[in-house]
C-alpha cells in the first residue's frame, strides 16, 4: 500500500533496503542523542491555534535567494543517491522540479551536478571547503557554470564522524558508482574534511564567487552573527541529522536564539527532524523563513524512484497547508511567535 506520510516512507524503504544500507542513511553518530533530539524536540512543542480568522487558503510560495519555490520546504543535501535507487540524483531533481522545491545538491552526490541540473530543479551546490584554494575554486566555477543558484557551504564538518560500530558509518561505494562532482576518479577520499577551515575561507569565497553563499551546520547564536558579518546571505541552523558531533541540541531548539541573532538581516533554514506539516510551522512561528528534509527524499527516492519523492513532498505541503488551515493562517510567511508554546507531554510536568 502507498505510504500516507513521511514516517511510512521510511518503513517502506526500510523494507527495501539492504540493512546495511538502511543503517548508513537512517542513522546517526555514537548514541544517536541528537538524532533523537531532533524529532523529540518537535513533538515536545504545541500549536496554540487562533479561531474565526476567515483566513482562506493558505499561500505557500515564497522568494529565496532571489528564486521561487511553492513552499517553505527545501531538499537537503545528502550524498549517494543512486545507491537508494539506480536513478539517484536525477530522480530526486525530476521530483523537485515537478514539486517546484529546491534541491540542494550534494558535493558527494552520486550523478554529476549538471545533469541533475538539467532536470529543470533549482539547484543550491552544497560543498565541504578544500583546503586546496585552487580546487576549490574550480568547483564553485562549475557550480556557476552548472547553474547553481547558491553555494551551501557545510560547516559542521571540521572532520567526520568517528566510525565505531554507529550506523552511519561511512559507506564504500560498490564498483559503478561515483561521485562525479569531485572530478577525476570521483572517489569519495579525494575529499578533505579539516579542522584548518576557518572564517578566513568564508572570506576568500565571498572574494571569489558572487553566487549567494549559505552556511549549513550553524548552531550558536555568535556564529549566526558571524555568518552575517562575514557576508553569508543565508545560514541554515543543522546538526547535520544528529550525523556529526553527538549530543549537539535540537536544531528547533537553538531556532529562537539564531533568529533573534541574526534579526531579519538573512533567511534562517532549518533541518534536522522535520517530517510532519506541523513541524514546519512550528519552525516558521520560531524565526525560519523555510526548512529542509533529508532522510524523508531518501525514503521516498527508495521506495519508488522520482515519484516517491514526489509523493514525499506533496504530502509535505498537503501536511503544511492543512496545519496553516487549522491554526487560523492564510500564509506560510505570516505565522507568529505566539503560536508555539513548550507545553507538550515530554515537558516534564
Ligand atoms: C544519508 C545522509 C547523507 C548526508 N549527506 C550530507 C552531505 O553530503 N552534505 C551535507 O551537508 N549534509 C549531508 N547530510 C545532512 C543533511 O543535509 C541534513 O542536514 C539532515 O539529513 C537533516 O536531518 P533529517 O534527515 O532529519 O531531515 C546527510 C544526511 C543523511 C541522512
Ligand atoms: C564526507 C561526508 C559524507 C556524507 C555525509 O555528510 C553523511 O554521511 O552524513
Amino acid at each position: 500500500m502507498e505510504p500516507v506520510n513521511l514516517r511510512e516512507y521510511e518503513t517502506a524503504a526500510r523494507d527495501k533496503l539492504d540493512p546495511g544500507l538502511y543503517g548508513y542513511f537512517a542513522g546517526g553518530a555514537q548514541d544517536e542523542v541528537t538524532l533523537g533530539a531532533n524529532e523529540a524536540a518537535f513533538r515536545r512543542l504545541m500549536l496554540v491555534p487562533r479561531v474565526l480568522t476567515g483566513a482562506g487558503e493558505p499561500a505557500l510560495d515564497l522568494t529565496l535567494l532571489g528564486r521561487q519555490t511553492s513552499m517553505p520546504v527545501l531538499v537537503a543535501p545528502s550524498a549517494f543517491h543512486r545507491l537508494a535507487h539506480p536513478e539517484g540524483e536525477l530522480a530526486t531533481g525530476r521530483a523537485a522540479a515537478q514539486a517546484g522545491v529546491i534541491m540542494i545538491n550534494a558535493m558527494l552526490s552520486t550523478v554529476a551536478m549538471e545533469d541533475v541540473a538539467a532536470t529543470g530543479a533549482t539547484l543550491w551546490f552544497q560543498l565541504y571547503l578544500q583546503p586546496d584554494l585552487g580546487y576549490t575554486e574550480q568547483l564553485v566555477r562549475r557550480a556557476e557554470a552548472a547553474g547553481c543558484r547558491a553555494l551551501v557551504i557545510t560547516v559542521d564538518s571540521p572532520a567526520l564522524r568517528t566510525g565505531e560500530r554507529a550506523r552511519s558509518a561511512l559507506l564504500d561505494l560498490p564498483p559503478g558508482l561515483s561521485c562525479p562532482n569531485l572530478g577525476g576518479a570521483g572517489d569519495i577520499r579525494q575529499v578533505t574534511l579539516s579542522p584548518e577551515i576557518s572564517w578566513r575561507h568564508i572570506d576568500w569565497l565571498r572574494g571569489v564567487t558572487s553566487l549567494p553563499i549559505v552556511l549549513k551546520g550553524i548552531l550558536h547564536q555568535a556564529d549566526a552573527a558571524l555568518a552575517v558579518a562575514h557576508g553569508a546571505d543565508a545560514v541554515i541552523v543543522s546538526n547535520h541529522g544528529g550525523r556529526q558531533l553527538d549530543t549537539a541540541p535540537a536544531t528547533i531548539d537553538r531556532l529562537p536564539l539564531i533568529a533573534e541573532a541574526v534579526d531579519g538581516r538573512v533567511p534562517v533554514l532549518l533541518d534536522g527532524g522535520v517530517r510532519r506539516g506541523t513541524d514546519v510551522v512550528k519552525a516558521l512561528a520560531l524565526g525560519a523563513t523555510a526548512v529542509a528534509i533529508g532522510r524523508p527524499v531518501v525514503w521516498g527516492l527508495t521506495t519508488a524512484g522520482a515519484d516517491g519523492v514526489a509523493h514525499v513532498l506533496a504530502l509535505l505541503r498537503a501536511e503544511l497547508a492543512n496545519a496553516l488551515t487549522l491554526c487560523g493562517l492564510g500564509s506560510a510567511g505570516q505565522v507568529p511567535r505566539d503560536l508555539v508554546v513548550n507545553d507538550g507531554p515530554a515537558a516534564g510536568r
